[in-house]
């Protein structure tokens, strides 16, 4: 099912297809409720192949200028074949011994083949290791001879034999040989692309599990970096490594951070207060969930052996490369997604479309981005070229609209640099309306090709009923919205606050907002376009103050004069939404000690076998 395909995006990059789930019936689960999803996922062995996503697709934030993906550390990490071994077939330990060490112990002679002096372990060999812990992007921590392994595939409470590929000063990079011993956790991942993919991280664990393991993740950062007392957890150990590891590049001072305890979550008066951190909001079902998808396209290289004939291909990149796969399928996708990418390729290839090649710079199409509206059915396709002329172009429409008879919007957007990300400035409406709409809860979103728009509307809606319900409305209070979007949470404010202001650094969405309140026949909602930590000083200085302040910043947080002057501002509530529970538990420590008292945190499942995580938390003024 797959095919091989030319180089045609940067290195190091995970491929795309963002897509859709289930529309907003599907129900809620917690990590509490009801039997593991094991069971259901080991059995459900779907024969398909899949479409990637890229990692800044999962998060969507910023304006969908989004990064086509990241990656780096996956890098030489061999995750193909990682599990051959499972089945009980056992390699010959490379130049060791065969001695097995016991508990942590080392397989062979442990004769340093690394450049890295004094390293308890050696790259090329082999070790017994217990796997302690998940970093913030799925990967098992090992620890050999008291040295932390990062191992790709494993889970926490199990115990595997393990070659190290790679020794850092500190830290070192592990390929999975063979599980000794095997989590109850451990499930088998039903898509048969997973290993190559890397756009889902946690298909081999349980759904259960994955939820659980969300909620303490989320609880590690808090207590870790934001210094907070969480109702029911007592301090742990800290593990330098596994610290500056799950921090990753986003925090800067990672020492000082992980320095934190929960005996610091004192307040003004020495009293501690503890937050409370609720089950992870998950979904009924797990899969099927996106509502877009963005896949790098590529041209199949013919191959006489399989008698494929060439065309255009569209998939993800392998892992460590920018080489596409060729997928049908994505089970996180909405179905109608992957049909629609299928049927581009094939009249793509019928009419001699080119892809784009990143190392000519020829070739015209780059991506396909496809959104599907949940509540309303609407569709838009988006085909992102590198130029503006496309060949053929109303044999293209024409075939496009009777293949795909449901499609509201055809758009051309047009990338012509040298660049990861998806999206080019200039953006044309080929054939029907220039938006789709979808409905949230009742409220209807007019969405164009490049708005912020989150990808999962069921579990959209439980984060967005969640804000409202921390903001404590009674319909008199004046709320402001930062980083707001396309309006989406400033309208659901909206129908209980007094008067919303939103803010968002983006023109367009700003745009997109003013129409979405206008589409809905909501008057008590205000927008303007600029940086959240301009434009709301400014409104201080006006005058303007709030009641209630909601920010959603992207992955790298609030700005801190944002932080400076919600404290200045003193609302009595702050509802602070998050997809980067790092930079969530660094800000929540710089509002404590503004003042402020982080009481609940919500997360919610997202993005389901993925290793991201939103979070909705409410904090209440508590001194004067
Ligand atoms: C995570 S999205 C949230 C959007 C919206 N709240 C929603 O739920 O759809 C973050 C938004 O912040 C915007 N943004 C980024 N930096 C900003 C800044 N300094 N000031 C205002 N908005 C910003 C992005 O363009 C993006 O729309």
């Amino acid at each position: 099912m797959t095919k091989k395909g030319r180089p045609s995006a940067a290195a190091g990059n995970k491929g795309v297809s963002g897509s859709a789930g289930r529309a907003g019936g599907a129900g809620r689960r917690t990590e509490t409720a009801g039997k593991g999803f094991g069971g259901r996922s080991q059995s459900a062995e779907t024969g398909r192949s899949f479409a990637g996503r890229s990692q800044s697709a999962e998060t969507g934030r910023g304006f969908e200028g989004s990064m086509v993906g990241r990656d780096g550390r996956r890098e030489g990490t061999g995750t193909s074949g990682e599990f051959a071994t499972m089945a009980g077939e056992r390699p010959r330990p490379r130049g060791g011994n065969g001695r097995s060490g016991g508990r942590n112990g080392e397989r062979g002679n442990a004769r340093p083949s690394a450049a890295v002096i004094n390293a308890p372990v050696a790259k090329n060999e082999e070790y017994i290791v217990d796997i302690i812990g998940l970093t913030h992007d799925g990967e098992g921590v090992g620890r050999a001879n008291g040295f932390t392994l990062f191992v790709h595939g494993a889970l926490p409470g199990e115990k595997a034999r393990v070659l190290v590929m790679k020794v850092k000063k500190q830290y070192g990079y592990a390929k999975l040989l063979e599980l000794i011993e095997t989590s109850p956790d451990r499930v088998g991942a039903p898509c048969e692309i997973y290993k190559q993919c890397g756009g889902c991280q946690l298909q081999h664990m349980s759904y259960e599990a994955q939820l659980r393991w969300k909620r303490q993740h989320v609880v590690d950062n808090l207590v870790r970096i934001g210094k907070l007392h969480v109702e029911g957890e007592t301090a742990k150990p800290r593990v330098k490594e596994f610290d500056a590891q799950a921090v990753g590049d986003e925090i800067v001072n990672v020492s000082a951070s992980a320095e934190a305890s929960a005996s610091s979550a004192a307040q003004g008066d020495g009293s501690v207060h503890s937050v409370v951190v609720h089950p992870t909001v998950g979904m009924d079902e797990p899969w099927r969930y996106r509502n877009k998808a963005q896949v790098p396209i590529g041209m199949a290289i013919a191959d006489l052996e399989d008698g494929a004939a060439g065309g255009l291909i569209g998939g993800f990149y392998a892992q460590g490369s920018h080489r596409i796969i060729d997928m049908d399928a994505c089970l996180i996708q909405h179905e109608r997604n992957d049909e629609v990418v299928r049927h581009i390729k094939r009249i793509g290839t019928e009419l001699g479309i080119t892809a784009y090649e990143e190392e000519s710079g020829r070739g015209l199409l780059r991506h396909v981005v496809v959104r599907t509206g949940f509540v309303t059915g609407e569709l838009m396709v988006v085909l992102v070229t590198n130029g503006t002329h496309i060949p053929n172009k109303d044999q293209w429409i024409a075939s496009i609209r009777t293949a795909l008879p449901e499609v509201n919007s055809i758009v051309q957007n047009v990338n012509t640099l040298d660049t990861n990300v998806i999206f080019g400035d200039e953006t044309r409406t080929l054939w029907g309306s220039d938006v789709i709409y979808d409905e949230l809860d009742g409220i209807r979103f007019a969405i164009s090709a490049r708005s912020f728009y989150q990808v999962n509307p069921a579990q959209t809606v439980a984060l967005y009923r969640t804000a409202v319900e921390y903001a404590g409305l009674t319909g008199q209070e004046t709320v402001i919205d930062a980083y707001c979007g396309i309006g989406t949470i400033s309208l659901f404010l909206a129908r209980q606050a007094g008067r919303v202001y939103g803010v968002e650094i983006v023109p367009e969405a700003i745009e997109d907002s003013k129409r979405n309140a206008e589409l809905n026949g909501i008057e008590n909602a205000d927008f303007e376009a600029g940086p959240s930590e301009v434009v709301i000083p400014r409104w201080r200085q006006e005058g303007i103050t709030a009641d209630v302040i909601v920010v959603d910043p992207p992955r790298k947080g609030c700005d801190p004069a944002l932080l400076d002057t919600i404290i200045r501002m003193k609302p009595e509530r702050v509802v602070y939404v998050s997809c980067n529970p790092s930079t969530l538990a660094r800000d929540l420590r710089v509002l404590e000690d503004g003042g402020y008292k982080t009481v609940e945190v919500t997360p919610v499942d997202m993005f389901p076998h993925t290793v991201h995580v939103e979070c909705c938390v409410s904090l209440i003024r508590s001194i004067e």
